[in-house]
C-alpha cells in the first residue's frame, strides 16, 4: 500500500492532512499514533476511501483505491471506522457474517467456507459462545470484539483498523493485538491501525508512525522512534521511555501540583 502526497479536508474546511506520502510495509504491522486531532483517523479515512483527497492517491497493489470497483476494494482491504454504529437487533453471528458480503452474490446462501470464515474469526476474538447473542446486549468491549471479527472474516489481505483496542480492558487489549499481529506475521496480511496507547503500539508494530498536526512527525521501527525528546515534542508529555524485551515502553512522569 502507498500513499501518495495525500492532502485531506472536510468541506471548505482547512486541510487536516497536508501532502502525505507513506509507504506501508507490505505483510507487516503498521501503528499510528499521534495526539488527539493530529490528524490519524483523517489519514485513515483517507486510506480506505471513506474520504476523498483533494490530491494525491492511495495506491493497492498498484492500482488507485478510488479507480477500483467497490466490490473489488472490499474483497482487498477491510476497514475498521472508529465508533461503528450497529444495525438493531442483528446477532454477533449476523454481523460477522456481513464480513462476507464482497465474496456473495446477491441473494446467495453462505457456502461453508462463508461459515468456516465466520467461526474462525468469532473463535479468535473468543465470542464463538455468544454468536447467537444481539450485538445491543453486549458489553462495549464485547462489541468491540464482534466488529473486529467482522473485519476479520472479510478476509482481505489489507486491514485498516481504526483504534480496535477501544473499550477493552488490558487482557483483552492484547488478545486482540495478538490476533492482529498473528494476521500479519502468520498470515502476510498488511495491517494498518491507529493505536492510542503508545506502549501497545511499540509492542506489537514493526512499524511505527507518529503523526502530529496532520504531517508525519517521525516513523520507522518502534525503538527508533520512540524517544522522550519526541514525546515532548509532538505529544507535549513529559515521560520516562524504557526498553522491555527490546521494545519501548512509556513512563509517563506524575504531574502534581504543590
Ligand atoms: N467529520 C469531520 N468534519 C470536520 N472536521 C473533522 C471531522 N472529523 C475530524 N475533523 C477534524 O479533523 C482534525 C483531525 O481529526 P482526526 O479525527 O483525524 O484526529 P485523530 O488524530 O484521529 O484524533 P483522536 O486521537 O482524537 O481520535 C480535527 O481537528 C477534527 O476536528
Amino acid at each position: 500500500m502507498h500513499v501518495e502526497n495525500l492532502t485531506l479536508a472536510y468541506g471548505a474546511d482547512e486541510p487536516v492532512v497536508t501532502g502525505l506520502t507513506l509507504e506501508v510495509p507490505q505483510g507487516r504491522m503498521t501503528a499510528i499514533v499521534g495526539p488527539n486531532g493530529s490528524g490519524k483517523s483523517t489519514l485513515l479515512r483517507g486510506m480506505s476511501r471513506l474520504l476523498k483527497p483533494q490530491t494525491g492517491r492511495v495506491l493497492l497493489d498498484g492500482k488507485d483505491i478510488h479507480q477500483l470497483p467497490a466490490r473489488e476494494l472490499a474483497r482487498q482491504l477491510g476497514v475498521l471506522p472508529q465508533g461503528p454504529v450497529t444495525p438493531e437487533g442483528i446477532t454477533a453471528a449476523e454481523l460477522v457474517s456481513r464480513g462476507r458480503h464482497p465474496h456473495r452474490g446477491m441473494f446467495a446462501r453462505l457456502t461453508s467456507e462463508d461459515q468456516h470464515a465466520i467461526d474462525e474469526a468469532l473463535a479468535a476474538v473468543e465470542l464463538a459462545d455468544l454468536r447467537d447473542r444481539p450485538v445491543d446486549q453486549l458489553s462495549g468491549g464485547q462489541r468491540q470484539r464482534v466488529w473486529i471479527a467482522m473485519v476479520l472474516a472479510q478476509g482481505t489481505q489489507h486491514l485498516l483498523l481504526d483504534e480496535p483496542t477501544t473499550y477493552l480492558d488490558l487482557a483483552h487489549a492484547v488478545d486482540v493485538m495478538n490476533v492482529v499481529h498473528a494476521a500479519a506475521h502468520a498470515s502476510g496480511r498488511t495491517v494498518v491501525t491507529v493505536l492510542h496507547d503508545l506502549t501497545l503500539a511499540a509492542q506489537y508494530a514493526d512499524n511505527l508512525v507518529v503523526m502530529g498536526g496532520g504531517q508525519i512527525a517521525a516513523q520507522g521501527r518502534p525503538v527508533e522512534v520512540l524517544s522522550e525528546e519526541l514525546l515532548a515534542e509532538v505529544f507535549g508529555l513529559r515521560a520516562t521511555v524504557v526498553e522491555v524485551g527490546g521494545a519501548p515502553v512509556v513512563v509517563p512522569d506524575r504531574r502534581v501540583s504543590a
